[in-house]
Order: structure tokens, then C-alpha cells, then sequence
């Protein structure tokens, strides 16, 4: 099969989707692998490694989508990738769909097979093509939350720790989940007073017996939420429903009951974000004020740090990658890999022009279509 990798074309996306081992592993397997020039290049992959492990390197990315049966990515397609997607051909990436009808419908309209990494969901219930990457951005959540309340970033000009007779900054973080748990892990050891929130008890009683002890674990409900913001330095968003649109857990008027100059870095933006007044940025033009609170709301946090991620990334798709390469090309090869692997089938987002995945299509009002049955 010719499977292939475009450089990514997101604004200051540095990671690639796959490293030259794995190159080495699919040509071992038969397959071609064709790699865009300068694609690793982010993250300090250099394209004489692809070539040595069996790569075939291409100047243009027109050439990977025209000759590829399967794309390999990070990103979602941007819009000047669209016109290149085809049918019959099977995109394998971080979708987030609930985000974006742009992109939903582009993608349905292509007729091309869309397998997103962030609802590959194991038979535990475990994201494990996700929890890589949420780990990188928990962990930075915190260190960008310092960074913007310094004053010349127009924060509150907090020390996360603060000092002997100065008490150190409040954190809450909304969602105990993998961004959650590595964020307050990384708060807490910066030793900032910090608070989780989450609505799975089980998940509570878990984090409440591995977190230090300046984290405590807390209930989500509005009531606590509310006393949160009005204490919080900074506040990370970290909650997902799989598939859907994040659930929106602060209005604007709750800002009001923030303190000037505390920062917001809502994490969870990349399915919508969860709070009223978060929209897209990029690393280029991270944040924005609104009534006085500074908002981070950049959907490729790992982007900025490529090389760890892109390592973190490709050590978890590549056994996926093989399996949709051995079940062979074109919309039957997917359905295959989807029949023989519960985790792909639940990944399947879109396949042949129909919306496979529940949340996605109520996301839209758009016809669900459940895979085996198209
Ligand atoms: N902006 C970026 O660059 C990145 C964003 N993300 C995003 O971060 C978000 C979180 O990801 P993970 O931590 O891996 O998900 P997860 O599934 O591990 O955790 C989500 C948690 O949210 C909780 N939750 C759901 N509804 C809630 C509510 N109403 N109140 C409180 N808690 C609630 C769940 O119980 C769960 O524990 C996702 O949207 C993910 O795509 C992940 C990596 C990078
Ligand atoms: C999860 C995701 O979308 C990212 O790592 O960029």
C-alpha cells in the first residue's frame, strides 16, 4: 500500500506523523512510504533519515495526497489541503469534527474514510491515541499559565509558588481526566494551592488518593465552580465528552467574578473549548482579554514542543497505522481494519460520504449512519 506523510501546514505545528522506525517498519512490510521533504524537519528529523530507512521523498504535498491510499497526519486537513483529499482514500489523524462544520463538510464531500485519533477508544474506555498528547499540553497548560500571569504578559504578575509570607497563586482545573491529572501534577509540584473538578466520582476518589496534598479534588457543579473562578490565578479547561463539543462550564458573565488580570488557558478548545468566551488561537497569537481575563486558547499546544511530542505521538499510532496499511487500500481495506479492531471502528468518523460517529452528527444535526451499516 503507499502510505504517506505531508508536512504539516498548521500555523507553528512542528510535529510529524511518523518517525523514520516507522518508515523502516511498513517498507520491511512491503509497503511504500512516501515522506513530504522537510516534513520532520520541526522536529529535528532530517530527510537523509527518512531516506535511509526506506522512504521515498517528494517535493510537494500535492504529491503525497495524489499517490497516498493512506494519509498519515497530526493536524486536521487545513483548508488549502481540502481540494486534495479523495474518495477512496482513508485519513488517519486528530480530527476534532464537533469543532468544525467547515471541515466536517469537507470531509463528508470528499467521500475519503476520516479515522480520528482522538476517538480511538480502547476496550477500557482509554483514549490511548489522545493521552500523549494530553499529557504534553496538561503539563504545559501550567507552564503557559505562569507565563501569561506574569505582568508584561498582562497577568496578574503571580508567582505560581509565591514565597515565604506570600501565599502562592490558586489553580483550578476543570476536568480530572489526562490534562487534568498532569496539569495539577505539574501545578503541585510548582507548589501552587490547586483544585480538580470533575463529575466521575470513581475518577475523584482515584486522583484524591494519588495527588499530593496541596491538590484537592472536588465535585463539578456550578455552585463550586462559581467559588472557584472567584479564588482562581489561573484556570485550566480540561473536560471532554468523546466526539462532542465540549461542555461549556463558564459563561461570560462568570467572568465578572474573576480577578483582573487572572488567565484562562482553555485546553479543551480544540472540541470547541469550555467556556463561553474561548475561541481559537495559534502560537503565533496566543491570547486575547476579555473583561479583564487573559484567555489561551491554542488548539496544537504540543505543536510547540515537536520533538517530545512527535516522539509521544508516533509511539502510540504506529501499530495502528500497520493495521490499516495490512488490511489493504481503498474504502473495503478500512472497513476491514474497522471489522477485525473495535478501537478503529469506534475511530471511524466518516466513511464513504456518511457521518459513522454519534456525537459528530449530533454535533451538526447531520444522519448518523452506524459504520456496518453502510
Ligand atoms: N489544545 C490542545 O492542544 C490539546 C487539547 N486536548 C484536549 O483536552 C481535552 C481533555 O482531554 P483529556 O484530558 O485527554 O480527556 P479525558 O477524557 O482524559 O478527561 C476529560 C475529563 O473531563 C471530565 N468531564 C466531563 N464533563 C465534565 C464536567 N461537566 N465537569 C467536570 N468534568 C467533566 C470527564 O469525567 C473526564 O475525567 C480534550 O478536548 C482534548 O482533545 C488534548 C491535547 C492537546
Ligand atoms: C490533541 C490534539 O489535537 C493535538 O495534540 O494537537
Amino acid at each position: 500500500m503507499n502510505i504517506g506523510v505531508p508536512k504539516e501546514v498548521k500555523s507553528d505545528e512542528y510535529r510529524v506523523a511518523m518517525l523514520p522506525v516507522g518508515v523502516e517498519e511498513l517498507v520491511l512490510w512491503g509497503h511504500r512510504v512516501l515522506v513530504e521533504r522537510t516534513a520532520g524537519e520541526g522536529s529535528g528529523l532530517l530527510d537523509e533519515t527518512y531516506e535511509q530507512a526506506g522512504a521515498t521523498l517528494v517535493d510537494t504535498a500535492a504529491e503525497v495526497w495524489g499517490e497516498a491510499d493512506l494519509i498519515v497526519k497530526v493536524k486536521e486537513p487545513q483548508p488549502a489541503e481540502w481540494p486534495m483529499v479523495r474518495r477512496g482514500q482513508t485519513v488517519f489523524t486528530y480530527f476534532h469534527f464537533a469543532a468544525c462544520r467547515d471541515l466536517t463538510e469537507a470531509m463528508l464531500a470528499s467521500g475519503a474514510t476520516s479515522i480520528a485519533y482522538e476517538t480511538l477508544v480502547d476496550d477500557a474506555g482509554r483514549l490511548p491515541l489522545l493521552t500523549p498528547m494530553s499529557e504534553v499540553a496538561g503539563r504545559m497548560s501550567v507552564q503557559e499559565g505562569a507565563k501569561y500571569l506574569e505582568r508584561p504578559q498582562m497577568g496578574r504578575g503571580i508567582l505560581l509558588g509565591g514565597v515565604p509570607g506570600v501565599a502562592p497563586a490558586h489553580i483550578t482545573v476543570l476536568g480530572g481526566g489526562v490534562v487534568g491529572a498532569n496539569a495539577a501534577k505539574i501545578a503541585a509540584g510548582f507548589q501552587a494551592s490547586v483544585a480538580i473538578l470533575d463529575i466521575n466520582m470513581d475518577r475523584l476518589r482515584y486522583l484524591d488518593d494519588i495527588m499530593p496534598a496541596n491538590v484537592d479534588c472536588l465535585y463539578s457543579d456550578r455552585h463550586t465552580i462559581r467559588r472557584q473562578l472567584e479564588r482562581a490565578d489561573l484556570v485550566i479547561g480540561a473536560v471532554l465528552i468523546p466526539g462532542a463539543k465540549a461542555p461549556r462550564l463558564v459563561e461570560r458573565e462568570d467572568l465578572s467574578r474573576m480577578q483582573q488580570g487572572a488567565v484562562i488557558i482553555d485546553v479543551a478548545i480544540d472540541q470547541g473549548g469550555c467556556m463561553e468566551t474561548s475561541r481559537p488561537t495559534s502560537h503565533a497569537d496566543p491570547t486575547y482579554i476579555v473583561d479583564g481575563v487573559v484567555h489561551y486558547c491554542v488548539t496544537n499546544m504540543p505543536g510547540a514542543v515537536g520533538r517530545t511530542s512527535t516522539f509521544a505521538l508516533c509511539n502510540v499510532t504506529l501499530p495502528w497505522v500497520m493495521r490499516l496499511a495490512t488490511a489493504g487500500p481503498g474504502k473495503e481495506g478500512a472497513a476491514k481494519a474497522a471489522m477485525a479492531s473495535k478501537p478503529l471502528a469506534r475511530a471511524v468518523n466518516l466513511f464513504d460520504g456518511e457521518v459513522t460517529n454519534g456525537p459528530v452528527a449530533e454535533t451538526f444535526g447531520l444522519q448518523h449512519t452506524a459504520l456496518f451499516a453502510v
